[in-house]
């Protein structure tokens, strides 16, 4: 049986109660035959309205993080356990965002797919590397790091992840990863995780980078692409729709 795709929409931090309102009541009505599965990771004071909206839809509800901690003192934090009671189904964790913005190390991402995994979330665990990394020819030893460290602390749950191999280059810019490139860095992912589960197969590699209606076939006919975390094209729902479509083809 071949594995549904998965395509899920990062908002960041975008949105406001109307514009939510009619994305999700969009993507609920035009997605009814998706054949693939589809998600909307949303800011955290949204999660309860969009839970609402897509009320008996099979859009799938994500946070855009989790904290590492399961409760207590940690201002501002939100955790695993909080999330869960909205209906939380994926958390994205290590965004390059939240890497080059908050000082995410490997070893912090590990953490945080650690505490959602404890609570039934799907960490969607970001990796890739910068453009500088790229043109210095260190793009395998940057990936296969980030992977490590998550493998590391995640061993025997490593085929519940989600991974997106998202170019840092390629994030916001509208210069998207070859299907090769991507490809390319998709099938050495699926190479290490293989070292460390017999399930390998079974994880979505998503890409992600400038993910848009136009390029979605291409990238997603790939053997080892299995899906796209999706941006600046989630937010608006034709374009959102018609990925949606490319990945359920
Ligand atoms: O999480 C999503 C990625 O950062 C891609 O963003 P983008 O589609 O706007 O390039």
């Amino acid at each position: 049986m071949t594995k549904r795709k998965l395509i899920a929409g990062n908002w960041k931090m975008n949105g406001n109660l109307e514009a939510n309102d009619a994305l999700v009541r969009a993507l609920v009505a035009g997605m009814k035959d998706a054949g693939c599965d589809v998600a909307v990771c949303v800011p955290a004071p949204y999660l309860a309205q969009v839970q609402m909206l897509r009320h008996g839809a099979k859009l799938e509800l994500g946070a855009q993080d989790v904290s590492q901690h399961a409760s207590g003192a940690y201002t501002g934090e939100v955790s695993a356990a909080m999330l869960r009671e909205f209906g939380v189904r994926y958390a994205i964790v290590g965004h390059s965002e939240r890497r080059q913005y908050h000082g995410e190390t490997d070893a912090l991402v590990a953490e945080k797919a650690k505490a959602a995994l404890a609570l039934g979330i799907t960490p969607i665990v970001c990796i890739g590397e910068t453009l500088a990394e790229r043109e210095a020819g260190r793009t395998e030893e940057v990936v296969k790091r980030q992977m490590a460290a998550v493998i590391h602390v995640n061993g025997h749950c490593i085929s519940e992840i989600v991974v997106a191999y998202e170019p840092v280059w390629a994030i916001g810019t509208g210069r998207t990863a070859t299907p090769e490139q991507a490809q390319q860095v998709h099938a050495l992912l699926r190479k290490q995780l293989a070292a460390a589960t017999p399930q390998a197969e079974r994880v979505n590699i998503l890409y992600g980078g400038s993910m848009n209606a136009a390029n979605a076939a291409s990238l997603l006919a790939q053997p080892d692409i299995d899906g796209g975390l999706i941006g600046g094209a989630s937010l608006k729902s034709a374009d959102f729709l018609q990925i949606i479509a490319a990945a359920s083809a």
